[in-house]
């Protein structure tokens, strides 16, 4: 799977203006577009993980805080699933928050994806849920009532933002637009793994060659 993450990162960087400040995802696909990112001769990027702020720094970009920055003109960030519609699973490693906001910022969002990430229906990877650590039983106990799935706890993991994590395993998800609202109104939850109605504007898939849609 290296080489179609790294296949997919590499063709990633053509959608990267030299001197643009651009949004920079988290995980193991990402990574190889970091290590890449030096030759784009960018003029900093915002990070959605300290882990990515590391790598970033490390490879001599700047690391820009969001709020000084305005919106960005892309972003750039892996998923765990990915529809035909470009509506993504993400927050396997934990970092669905940051890169939320920071898919929010931006005018276009870039996804690059190794082969086994397209699914023709979300739900098949547990759907992961932010929450504030106090509120973990109670939104766990309304997720399973709401959606029939069963949320498990990532007891070792905590968040950058100090949250806690829940994964929903089992679930169908028909309506991807509709479950990431209903997950966002529970109290205590920070942020929901779903990104349905703020969906990739392109997804990269690693194949040889890589393609888009
Ligand atoms: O929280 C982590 C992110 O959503 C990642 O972008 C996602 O888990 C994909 O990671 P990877 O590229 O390592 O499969």
């Amino acid at each position: 799977m290296t080489d179609a993450k790294q296949r997919a990162a590499a063709a990633a960087l053509a959608h990267v203006s030299a001197g643009t400040v651009i949004g920079v995802g988290t995980g193991s696909t990402v990574a190889h577009f970091i290590d890449a990112l030096p030759a784009a001769r960018i003029a900093g990027a915002v990070a959605s993980s300290e882990q990515t702020a590391a790598r970033l720094r490390a490879r001599g970009i700047a690391v820009l805080d969001l709020n000084a920055t305005g919106t960005l003109p892309l972003y750039v960030d892996g998923a765990d699933a990915c529809d035909p519609r470009r509506r993504l699973v993400k927050g396997g490693g934990a970092a669905l928050t940051r890169e939320k906001i920071v898919a929010a910022a931006s005018e276009r969002f870039v996804c690059i994806v190794d082969p086994s990430k397209r699914v023709e229906r979300l739900g098949r990877s547990p759907l992961p849920v932010e929450v504030i650590p106090m509120a973990r039983e109670l939104v766990a106990r309304t997720i399973a009532r709401m959606t029939g799935g069963t949320p498990v706890w990532r007891e070792d993991v905590v968040t950058d933002n100090g949250g806690w994590i829940l994964d929903v395993h089992g679930l169908v998800i028909d309506e991807p637009e509709a479950l990431e609202s209903a997950i966002d109104q529970i109290a205590g939850v920070v942020s929901v793994g779903l990104f349905a109605r703020r969906p990739a504007d392109v997804v990269i898939v690693g194949d040889d060659p890589p393609w888009s849609w």
